[in-house]
């Protein structure tokens, strides 16, 4: 946010900032601060002279140099991710040249995965408090704590809110959440040109069920166990109900709840409110822009598809809606796609047995008894007592784990032949070397595809994918991975990470003012990222490069917003909605700064 002093007009390069801060408080203020870039004319203006070094760098280069050096520097990737918020709380603008100019590098340090360790050390990592901290504690303050952050009824584009129950695939994490809201919403910049001024990040504190945090002098929340019921949901309603009363315009995000919550949350808002929940369309979305090229290169049919995914929780069940709905655009009748995909979680195989120990969103796909009658059974040991991130499956686990057992992955694989295995587990090496071998020992082309975040949780690797199948995978990951040789031929491993997808979706939606974000409006996002890895040679990857993200996501925020046109979503109908997508995008540079 600008300081209350300062006032912008006009978007992106071009736009001049006046002011009626002085001195210190001008380079105190990261959204006004240039350092030495300030013009002679405005350090006389703005009272700057004697406060900064005499040499000036208007270009920025000499700046980007210093930080780059600085930034290389720092010994650890997490020392690297807090010298990159130091930057931020210094000078916003440099820091978002700094990132754009190295994505590659630097995407990973800001956020996933070194943004799971800084959350896992936030009490550490923490330096000036950024965004909003909402407590269940106090739900009465709710619309009083967002007021604080300063802004007026127009100035805020976008909200990101977590509860940081299921932070990446790490649990419960509680206030230090508040990184993943700043993580997504840099992101939401570097790669769609979100103005970085124009939002808000929010944890919402319900207490954190995290031993850990509970017993540490040092954690920043609230210290008791996480509320649930009535009492949640009148504290997420308090806080939709103050952002739409403060901030009319803007989308709400939502990211990293926990299963029990989060459809819930996303279906009772979906259809007044402009919205989305990242983990379950904006993963689902991604998921299928991959699988839409990677059914195209195996040569097979969307008809013809047998999917088996393992973590059925909000990420697996995101992405199956996804792939029934494919599947139903390709003819296939809405229960016969449902049919075609096999979820597995803790009790292995889902099954309509299990009946109202299922979570509401997993039962459609629950397999009938009838079916799995024959398949084998596993007996295997219960989860440890501690085990409490997913009672509802843990509990069925424990129930079925001596007699009858359950049907476990391998057996999933032996019996169904997938051609499409994709894991939100959590849990790393789950797609072991006798599976993946006897899944490709069944189809020409199997597509694999390990999303467990961070990269240390991943199903597989990719370089293990490739050597099991001798080549024939085709594959992405939700983490960043390097190229695999495999005799002779390159891998460029594709990251099929909603970073690829939501930014683009939550611009096109801001730059339509969508009153809903509607399924047509998430599947021509995942249309329009499909559409830009057009490269068909053989290791080539599924989707575009994030090198190109920029580029990818101004596609996919045009076909959204024209989606929202077509179908009436939209209270902002620009004739040129290319061109309405390239003005409101802000990018990195210094813009004259006038004292008023
Ligand atoms: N690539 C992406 O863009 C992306 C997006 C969202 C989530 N994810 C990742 O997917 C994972 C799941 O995220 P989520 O939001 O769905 O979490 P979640 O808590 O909603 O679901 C996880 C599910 O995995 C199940 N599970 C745990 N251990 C298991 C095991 N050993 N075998 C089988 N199932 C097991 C749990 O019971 C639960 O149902 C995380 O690691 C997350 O980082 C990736
Ligand atoms: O945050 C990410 O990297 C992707 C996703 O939202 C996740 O929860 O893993
Ligand atoms: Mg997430």
């Amino acid at each position: 946010m600008f300081s209350r002093q300062a006032r912008i007009s006009g978007f992106g390069a071009g736009r001049r900032i006046a002011t009626t801060a002085r001195g210190y408080d001008v380079l105190r203020d990261p959204a006004l601060n240039k350092g030495t870039a300030f013009t002679r004319q405005e350090r006389a203006a703005l009272g700057l002279n004697g406060l900064l070094p005499p040499a000036v760098t208007t270009d920025m280069e000499p700046q980007l140099a210093r930080a780059y050096r600085a930034y290389r520097a720092a010994p650890t990737d997490l020392a690297k991710h807090i010298y990159m918020w130091r930057l931020h709380d210094d000078n916003v603008t440099l820091f978002y040249a700094l990132l754009q100019r190295h994505m590659m590098d630097m995407l990973p340090v800001v956020y996933d995965p070194v943004v799971g360790e800084a959350i896992e050390n936030y009490s550490e990592v923490m330096t000036r408090p950024r965004g909003v901290f909402l407590s269940i504690d106090d739900p009465d303050s709710v619309e009083e704590r967002l007021a604080a952050f300063g802004a007026g009824a127009d100035d805020i584009d976008l909200l990101v809110a977590s509860d940081a129950e299921e932070i990446l695939g790490i649990g419960d994490w509680g206030s230090n959440g508040i990184d993943i809201s700043i993580g997504k919403l840099a992101v939401y910049t570097a790669a769609a040109g979100v103005d970085p001024h124009r939002v808000v990040p929010v944890i919402l504190d319900v207490g954190t069920d995290n031993e850990k945090l509970l017993n540490d002098p040092l954690y920043i929340g609230y210290r008791h166990s996480r509320v649930r019921g009535d009492a949640y949901d009148a504290f997420i309603d308090a806080y939709v109900t103050a952002a739409r009363k403060l901030f009319p315009k803007a989308m709400l995000h939502w990211e990293d709840f926990g299963s029990t919550n989060v459809r819930r949350i996303l279906d009772r808002y979906r259809n007044t409110v402009p919205t989305f929940n990242d983990d379950v369309q904006g993963t689902g979305a991604i998921v299928l822009g991959a699988l839409i090229n990677a059914v195209e290169r195996s040569g097979a049919s969307w008809a013809d598809q047998r999917v088996v995914i393992l973590g059925a929780g909000t990420a697996g069940v995101g992405i199956a809606d996804q792939i029934r709905d494919q599947m139903v655009r390709h003819g296939v009748g809405r229960q016969d796609a449902v049919r075609r995909i096999w979820l597995v979680d803790l009790p292995g195989l889902l099954t309509d047995g299990m009946g109202d120990d299922l979570l509401d969103f997993q039962r459609d796909y629950a397999r009938p008894e009838a079916e799995i009658a024959q398949y084998p059974r596993t007996p295997c040991e219960t989860l440890p007592a501690t085990e409490t991130r997913w009672p509802a499956m843990a509990g069925l686990r424990a129930k079925i784990a001596s007699a009858p057992g359950i049907i476990d992955l391998a057996t999933v694989v032996k019996a169904v032949h997938p051609t499409i295995l994709i894991g939100t587990s959590t849990t790393p090496h789950l797609f072991t070397e006798a599976i993946v071998r006897d899944m490709a020992s069944h189809v020409e082309r199997p597509i694999i595809l390990p999303l467990s975040n961070p990269t240390q949780l991943h199903e597989a690797t990719p370089m293990q994918l490739i050597e099991w199948t001798d080549g024939k995978v085709l594959v992405a990951t939700g983490a960043p991975f390097d190229d695999v040789e495999h005799k002779g031929v390159t891998y460029t491993i594709g990251q099929a990470n909603n970073a690829a997808l939501y930014p683009g979706l939550g611009f096109g939606t801001i730059v339509s003012r969508a009153t809903t974000v509607s399924d047509a409006m998430i599947f021509a996002a995942a249309q329009a990222v499909a559409g830009q890895a057009t490269d068909t040679a053989p290791g080539a990857a599924l989707l575009p490069s994030n090198e190109d993200l920029r580029e990818t996501s101004s596609v996919v925020a045009v076909q959204v917003a024209r989606k929202a046109i077509e179908q009436g979503l939209a209270q902002e109908k620009p004739d040129n909605v290319v061109e309405a997508v390239r003005e409101r995008q802000w990018w990195p540079v210094y813009n004259p700064v006038e004292a008023v």
